[in-house]
Order: structure tokens, then sequence, then C-alpha cells
């Protein structure tokens, strides 16, 4: 079942396409990582995607009103700023506006910001003042905060950027449990290596132009990452999954 659809999906920043007629879907099951380099388009395509952003072409999530859309994807911004001083537990259940009736939050809500917060391994948190959390604290707390919405399709602006090791893995094992429920996680990636090891399948973008889409076997080649990112990287498939990592650079 396909929970995005992009045709043509064009995105300018004055007459120049910033997003150039990109076409893919995504379907239940997946955890796609798109990567490129800085400045390529990544964050203007997910948010051209949303509705965001005003773009030609399609998106099977532009067209929908606010509070369906809501119901049908989660959005986290790459932007962590956490502005008022309120409990983790009170941020995370904004997560959890769009399903909420008349009465407010019940007890569905409460146990989908609990599971949240224990799938980021935050369950402690309920009480402690966002602000006074460390970055990465926060980024955890924001992911649980889309994770709370349980939508059929989540996407994240770099969601592991500033998270230690463990954190990382952790998320990448997050976002494809989702994967394997049945939900998609569509996330910007710049660790090459994290994303070969836990996406199903990678796009690849070339300013503006999606230049690459499929496993990331087929994606990160010597040559698309010649072309794309100016680099070569050692590429292994071990039997503790791909191994990836960038040498050198190539121009
Ligand atoms: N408000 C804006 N006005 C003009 N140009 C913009 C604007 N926002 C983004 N751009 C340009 O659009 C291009 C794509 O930006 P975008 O933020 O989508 O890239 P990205 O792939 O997410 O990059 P990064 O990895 O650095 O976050 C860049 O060249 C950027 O300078």
């Amino acid at each position: 079942m396909s929970l995005l659809a992009l045709e043509n999906l064009t995105v300018r920043r004055g007459e120049c396409p910033v997003v150039d007629h990109v076409s893919l879907t995504v379907g239940a099951g997946e955890f796609v990582g798109l990567i490129g380099p800085n400045g390529a388009g990544k964050t203007t395509l997910m948010r051209g995607a949303l509705g965001l952003l005003p773009a030609e072409g399609r998106s099977s999530l532009a067209g929908m009103t606010p509070r369906a859309r809501a119901h049908a994807a989660a959005w986290m911004p790459q932007a962590r700023e956490v502005a008022w001083p309120v409990t983790v537990e009170t941020l995370v259940s904004l997560g959890r506006t769009p399903h909420l009736g008349l009465r407010g939050p019940g007890a569905v809500d409460r146990a989908a910001v609990d599971r949240a917060l224990e799938r980021m391994g935050l369950a402690g948190f309920h009480d402690r003042i966002a602000t006074e959390l460390s970055g990465g604290e926060q980024a955890r707390v924001l992911i649980a905060r889309a994770l709370a919405q349980e939508t059929p399709l989540l996407m994240a602006d770099e969601p592991i950027a500033g998270l230690d090791p463990e954190s990382q893995i952790r998320t990448m094992e997050v976002f494809a449990g989702l994967a394997a429920e049945g939900h998609a996680v569509l996330a910007s990636l710049h660790d090459l290596g994290l994303a070969a090891r836990h996406c199903s399948r990678l796009l690849m973008l070339d300013r503006g132009r999606l230049v690459a889409d499929g496993a990331p076997d087929a994606v990160l080649t010597p040559e698309n990452l010649d072309a794309v990112f100016g680099v070569r990287a050692y590429y292994a498939r071990t039997e503790d999954g791909p191994v990836f990592q960038p040498l050198g650079v190539t121009r």
C-alpha cells in the first residue's frame, strides 16, 4: 500500500528548481533513507511533499486537509527548538493532538505517549522539564512526540543528527521496527553507514534530482558516491550486515 506518492514534484526558490521533477512512492513496510549532499534538496523535498511549501506536480499528502494529513503522516523537522519549559510528558502528548476528541486525552493517548517514550529510551523522563535536557535528549523527545502520533507514515529530517552512537543505532532500530510493523519511515540522513545498515531502500538526491532509488547496495555505488558526494568509500557485506566507511574525497 502506498503511503506517499509524488509525481513530478518540483519546488522552486525564485526561478531555480531546488526539487526538480521528483517522482516516487513509499509503501507500507519500507524504511527509506533520503541521502544527498548539503543543499541537495532533502528538506525542501519533504516539506514540499507535506504541502508545507508551494510545489508543482503532485503529492498525495499535500492535497489533504491538515487534520487528514496529521492522521496520515507525522513530521519531525530539523529544527530542534523546544520553546517552553513543559514536562517531557506534556511535550510528547502534543503528538496526540490530531486524535483528541472533545474530552481531551484518554487512556489510549496516555498509552501511546508511554509507548513512544519507552521506544526512545525515555521511560523515566515523564516529569523532566524538556528545556533542561541535553540537545540529544531533546532530539529523542521530539522523535517520541512524532512516534506518539502513531501515523502510517513518519517523515523525519535528520532525526539522528547529534545523537550518541547508542541512541543513533537504537533510533534506526526503532524506525526499522516501525517498518516491520507495517508503517513506513522516510528520513533524511547524512550517516551513510547507518543508512546502509538499517534502511530497506535509499533515495539519492543531487541538485534537486532523484538520481538513484533502490536497495543500499544498488545506490551506494562507487560511481554514485564519486559523482554526487565526491567521496570514495569502503563497502562490504559482512556477517554483521553492510559496512560502509567513507575513505577520502575524489575532487
Ligand atoms: N528560503 C530559501 N530561499 C532560497 N533558497 C533556499 C531557501 N531554502 C533553501 N534554499 C536552497 O535550496 C537548496 C536546497 O536546500 P535544502 O535545505 O532542501 O537542502 P538539504 O539537502 O536539506 O541540505 P542540508 O543537508 O544542508 O540540510 C539549497 O541550495 C538552499 O540554499
